[in-house]
């Protein structure tokens, strides 16, 4: 078996998402799950690009064990200073540093000859060597470069030392032959390419990502970088669990394995979903709510045959228990726990009561509770710890714009009433809690979604509001009920921003005033 290291780059590539930014507590939970994975490689950010990654990344450095840690840089002496500075406290630390070698990224961009940037391209790997032995170089845009220049470039960061060399499609430009020919070309035309890794580095701009890393994959590259549920720049990164169980299912005929405990793909994407906000897609490949659903008639008569027949992968092999138990509004505190458990919740018995008395309550309204529902349980703290709980919420809507809202909330434990007009019931249920908890926020963000199935489908709220002092806040709210879920959202941020003004949980770089950062774990 040949072993392939994995890289993943969803603290960095990932999070240049739009929308998205990671504040050190978030990249930590993240990081601290790519572990259990089993990833090779964690980029943790670029930490020229802020001081706030530049601490993200040293605190990442400093504990994570066993793992590569990585922080991305430009050809520049400034960047990789900091990144060298940021990894001084890691076990492995490695510096990703480069430039651009397509003709249209040196001319346009960069103005810099191709001479020019063959001398940046060196200068950057033997300086980035001075701090670590561990240097990636990337060629950006490598796939709209002309291939000899590329191969001249490689093969002089070998020279100065550069023992991986990233090649991606930088813009999704590829085709996977294409890709794979790209691939053979280095590795026959590089002569010390024995001497580094080759990376392979894909962007999903045509929707080929997955396929060109594979096809680079088994034309020889030794690693492949992406990101959990494919986040990222534009269109996104390369799905890694995509590529990581397409090479698992067809191991007997590649030849190829990984370091990544598949039984942790869910969870982690969950985690990754949950904490970026960037909701999974149903019918996404491997981590789709949906991935492992059977709806017609044939297929359900062939799964319950012979599971084969319709199932290339074990749902168990990626983390997504087999559901056996159907949940209900008849069932006890052992069947409930027993599912958590096989989802990979593990509340603490003095939470289980309130978890259960949740449940029950959804059970009322919904019938038969699936694994969405109870991943939106156990991920709504709403009012977990808050003196902030809603008592009653009536809307009453005139024409298609105008509402009228009566919010009823308990505050510090005291009943208290009062209405507003918006322009829609969620507009006016937001003022309503505005004139009634009186907390200076400004809503920037409000988004809706529908988190398990059926006609009493659970509704997930998710919210961004900006405090005073600039810092983004996300508040998460679920019920079957659409209002009540944007009131709790609602309600949840500003609890966390209430917590944050109290100094609990608040990051120390939260205090630097041009500093954007979302919480969403207080
Ligand atoms: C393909 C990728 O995903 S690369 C990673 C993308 N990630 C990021 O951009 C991280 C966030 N970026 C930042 O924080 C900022 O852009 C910084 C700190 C990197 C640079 O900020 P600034 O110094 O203000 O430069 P700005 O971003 O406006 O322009 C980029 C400059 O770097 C140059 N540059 C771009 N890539 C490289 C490189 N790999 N090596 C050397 N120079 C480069 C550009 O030509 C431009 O130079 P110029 O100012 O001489 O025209
Ligand atoms: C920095 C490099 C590796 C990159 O993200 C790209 O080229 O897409």
């Amino acid at each position: 078996m040949r072993r392939l290291y994995v890289f993943d780059t969803t603290l960095r590539d990932g999070e240049q998402s739009l929308g998205i930014t990671l504040n050190v507590h978030e990249k930590i939970e993240i990081a601290n799950q790519l572990v259990k994975l089993g990833v090779d490689v964690i980029e943790a950010g670029f930490p020229a690009s802020s001081p706030g990654d530049l601490e993200s990344v040293r605190t990442l450095a400093r504990e994570l064990k066993g793992v590569i840690v990585c922080g991305l840089s430009r050809a520049v002496e400034y960047d990789i200073d900091c990144c060298a500075e940021s990894l001084r406290e890691a076990e492995y630390p490695r510096i990703h540093t480069g430039i651009a070698v397509s003709p249209v990224h040196m001319e346009q961009k960069l103005k810099l000859s191709p001479d020019q940037v063959v001398e940046a391209a060196v200068a950057a790997v033997k300086h980035a060597k001075k701090y670590v032995s561990d240097v990636e170089f990337y060629a950006e845009d490598a796939f709209r470069s002309e291939l000899p220049f590329l191969a001249r470039v490689l093969e002089q960061v070998i020279a100065a030392g550069a023992t991986v060399v990233n090649i991606p499609d930088t813009v999704g430009y590829a085709t996977p032959w294409e890709y794979a020919e790209m691939v053979k070309y280095v590795k026959n035309h590089v002569s010390n390419i024995d001497k580094a890794v080759v990376s392979i580095h894909c962007h999903n701009d045509l929707g080929m990502a997955t396929a060109n890393s594979v096809a680079g994959i088994m034309a020889g590259a030794g690693q492949v970088e992406g990101t959990i549920n494919g986040i990222g720049e534009r269109a996104g990164n390369t799905s890694l669990e995509e590529v990581v169980m397409a090479i698992y299912t067809q191991r007997s005929r590649y030849g190829i394995e990984t370091g990544v405990n598949t039984r942790e793909i869910s969870a982690t994407s969950r985690l990754v979903s949950r904490i970026t906000g960037v909701p999974v897609p149903a019918h996404k490949a491997i981590v789709g709510g949906n991935a492992f659903m059977h709806a017609s008639g044939i297929h359900q008569d062939g799964v319950l045959k012979e599971r084969t027949t319709y199932e290339i992968i074990n749902p168990e092999v990626v983390g997504v228990p087999k559901n056996r138990i159907v949940l209900s509004a008849r069932s006890g505190r052992h069947a409930f726990r027993h599912r958590l458990e096989e989802l990979g919740y593990y509340p603490e018995q003095e939470n289980l009561e309130t978890l259960y008395q949740s449940f029950l309550q959804l059970a009322d309204q919904k019938g038969e509770v699936f694994d969405q529902d109870l991943h939106a349980l156990m991920g709504d703290s709403v009012s977990e710890g808050s003196n902030i709980n809603i008592n009653n919420i009536s809307v009453t809507t005139a024409g298609a714009s105008r509402a009228t809202a009566t919010v009823t909330l308990e505050l510090d434990g005291n009943m208290t009433t009062d209405a507003a007009c918006g322009n829609g019931p969620v507009d006016a249920v937001i003022r309503a809690i505005d004139r009634l908890v009186g907390e200076p926020v400004t809503l920037e963000d409000y988004t809706l979604q529908s988190v398990s199935r059926g006609k009493e489908a659970l509704g997930e709220a998710t919210v961004k509001v900006r405090c005073a002092d600039g810092v983004l806040v996300v508040g998460r709210g679920i019920s079957t009920d659409v209002i009540e879920a944007s009131a709790r959202a609602y309600i949840n941020a500003l609890v966390k921003v209430k917590r944050m003004a109290e100094g609990i949980n608040r990051p120390a770089y939260a205090a630097i005033a041009d500093e954007v950062s979302v919480f969403t774990n207080l």
